[in-house]
């Protein structure tokens, strides 16, 4: 379990991180969604206890990242954004280097370095050196690294950034078998569709703040000023039109570019109003041959709330 109370980090007198709180359940996959240089490697720093807060706590299973950062490491398999990967080393050597650091049992490695390379793909490749392996396979060997130690805790900066599409879904299917073996996981990424998938919760952080958290449906309600209803008529789209337009509800009514007989109405009633409005068409005699609202796509409100970036 991680337990995240007003958690801050300034360079001087920018803010990296500004009073993040944050509470992430043994077992949940939890999605750090942001632009470039929103904060998501600062707060996973912290966390990983490399980098020290301004103020402000962290724990990991019950353990203060600041106080205790041995007894945190025990617990976490760290992923960072970059690594450096020593590259005079064979793929099952370097393994067992990262397991020897971690004070695993000669006995232990042996038996657990099959173990990861078969769980991330790399069976094949045990005694190719690491310098010679793709990106995709450095950094599903890294994510073994991350393992060796069998933490319950993942913290993983960006795992799939810079891979093609199909590695991608090689690095889905990896992390969903973690998943199943209810390791807690926090995962970054700059793409929401990635990790909406696979996430139980998001938490979307803009400039330092966390500006959304909670699960995908939520994020969307919490992100989604306004919504959009679609309304397809058989015939008299002006009728139509002007009926919506007396709506004090409403706020815009846009035709649609194809469809001459569709169109997307603005609206911010709420359930019940939006419930009234149709029958209030349907008895003016409105000819609706559908009304539905349109379903937001969570990477354009991303997109819109998150534009520019750094
Ligand atoms: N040592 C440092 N000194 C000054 N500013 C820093 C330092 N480290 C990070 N920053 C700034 O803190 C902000 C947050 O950086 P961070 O690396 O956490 O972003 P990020 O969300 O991980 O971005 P990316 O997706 O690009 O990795 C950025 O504006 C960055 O320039």
């Amino acid at each position: 379990m991680i337990e995240i109370t007003n958690l801050t980090k300034r360079y001087g007198s920018f803010t990296a991180l500004n009073d993040l709180n944050l509470t992430i359940e043994k077992g949940t996959v939890f999605g750090f969604v942001g632009p470039n240089g929103a904060g998501k490697s600062t707060t996973f720093s912290i966390l990983a206890t490399l980098l020290a807060p301004t103020s402000g706590t962290a724990y990991v299973n019950g353990y203060d990242v600041t106080k205790s950062p041995n007894e945190v490491r025990k617990h976490i398999g760290y992923m960072p954004d970059f690594f450096g990967v020593y590259d005079q080393f064979k793929v099952h050597e370097y393994l067992d280097f990262y397991g020897a650091s971690y004070g695993v049992p000669s006995k232990e490695r042996k038996a657990i370095i099959p173990q990861l390379l078969e769980l991330v793909n790399l069976t094949d490749k045990r005694d190719a050196y690491v310098d010679y392996l793709s990106r995709g396979m450095k950094q599903r060997l890294c994510l073994a690294r991350s393992l060796i130690h069998d933490p319950e805790v993942l913290i993983l900066d960006e795992p799939a950034s810079g891979l093609d599409p199909r590695a991608r879904v090689e690095m889905r299917g990896i992390l969903q078998e973690l998943k199943n073996m209810e390791k807690t996981i926090l995962i970054s990424s700059h793409i929401l569709p990635e990790l909406s998938e696979m996430c139980d919760y998001l938490g979307v952080i803009e400039h330092g703040n966390l500006i959304a958290s909670g699960n995908v449906n939520h994020i969307e309600n919490q992100l989604q000023a306004q919504k959009v209803l679609q309304v397809s008529v058989k015939n008299d789209v002006e009728q139509a039109v002007s009926f919506f337009e007396d709506d004090p509800n409403v706020q815009q009514i846009d035709r649609d570019k194809k469809d001459e007989l569709l169109i997307h109405v603005s609206y911010d009633g709420s359930d019940d109003e939006q419930i009234e409005l149709l029958k209030k068409a349907v008895t003016q005699g409105i000819p609706i041959l559908s009304f539905t609202q349109k379903q937001s796509n969570l990477e354009d409100i991303f997109m819109e709330i998150t534009k520019g970036g750094e």
